[in-house]
């Protein structure tokens, strides 16, 4: 009998949520009832976006999560099938309903949001034990903070420990992070405002980028990345403290959306795929892809595939 252990190139510890979007000339006030104009729904959640990406990339996928046993959780299993996204370690559950997000928008383009996160916060480790060979024979663990901090802790370690390459994203951002996060993780990724709140300096430029990154880096993670929308982002690792700024394509931005979980995902997939490449370039190479996804409408519709990208990004 062969024994098949798995291996991915990038296995996601993460959320998953369906948007529930509603477009209204004008946003309701409390007890009001008003008409809306459209509406539609989108696959979201920072993981499962951050994962997509990295399929469609080209990388080997594996997503570890809960969804509810319920129609936005079917959906949402049939979306990571189409996009070659591994199931395996996936679960769905009776104890909660699949994580939405309702979002109401109104005409001047302002919006409204609840976050209900549901099953994401029921994934345990008992979840994780069940994955642990997938995690430990990857090539990157990523892992963000929609679900409970202390799970995508222990994945984090439990790849860290492992030799796996490990990639957080502090996102949404938290003030009181477990100091060990820093200890496990090779590359820390978080944009301006992520920085901002863990390290005290109100970051809007690259010289407060490098200023954050470096009291990140003194924290004890390998690299720090900020990134910092049209601005690019900037990267500093503990091999050379010296900041790069990596500026990113000017393009006609359409919609931001998801932008920073397109870079993430990509950074991913460059890690695995090419672990020779200086991480300056790797930077690179994510943010012209991530700045492919401001140029169309939505997240996870907005992210580009291999096929469609130039042969010199590979
Ligand atoms: N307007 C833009 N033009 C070009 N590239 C962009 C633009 N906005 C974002 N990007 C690209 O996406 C990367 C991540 O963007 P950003 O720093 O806005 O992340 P974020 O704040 O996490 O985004 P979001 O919360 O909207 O998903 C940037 O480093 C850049 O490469
Ligand atoms: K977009």
């Amino acid at each position: 009998m062969t024994c098949l252990t798995p291996s991915f190139d990038v296995v996601v510890v993460g959320s998953c949520m369906t948007d529930l979007v509603s477009y209204t000339e004008r946003l309701p006030k409390p007890g009001e009832t008003v008409r809306g104009k459209k509406f539609l729904t989108g696959f979201g959640g920072k993981g499962a976006n951050q994962c997509i990406q990295a399929a469609r990339l080209g990388a080997k996928t594996a997503m570890v999560c809960k969804l509810g046993n319920d129609s936005f959780g079917n959906d949402y299993v049939e979306n990571f099938k189409t996009n070659g996204v591994s199931t395996d370690y996936l679960s769905q559950t009776e104890e909660a309903r699949t994580g939405v997000a309702p979002i109401m928008v109104n005409d001047e383009g302002q919006n409204a949001i609840v976050i209900v996160a549901g099953a994401n916060l029921l994934l345990n480790s008992n979840d994780l034990r069940k994955a642990s060979k997938a995690i430990i024979h990857s090539k990157v663990v990523l892992g963000q903070l929609e679900i409970r901090p202390d799970i995508i802790l222990e994945a984090l370690r439990m790849a860290h420990k492992n030799g796996v390459k490990t990639v957080f994203n502090s996102a949404p951002a938290v003030a009181d992070l477990d100091p060990e996060f820093y200890q496990v993780t090779d590359v820390f990724c978080c944009n301006e405002s992520e920085a901002t709140i863990l390290t005290d300096i109100e970051v809007t430029s690259v010289e407060d980028a490098e200023m954050a990154n470096s009291i990140l880096l003194d924290k004890g993670c390998k690299s720090v990345i900020t990134t910092l929308g049209a601005g690019g982002c900037v990267l500093t690792t503990q091999e050379n403290r010296t900041p790069i700024h990596v500026p990113t394509r000017k393009v006609k931005a359409l919609d931001t959306t998801g932008a920073g979980d397109s870079f993430v995902g990509a950074l991913a997939f460059y890690i695995a795929q090419y672990p020779h490449l200086q991480l300056d370039e790797i930077t690179r190479r994510a943010s012209h892809i991530a700045s492919m996804s401001v140029e169309a409408h939505g997240t996870q519709g907005s992210y580009v595939s291999r096929n469609n990208l130039p042969e010199d990004l590979f």
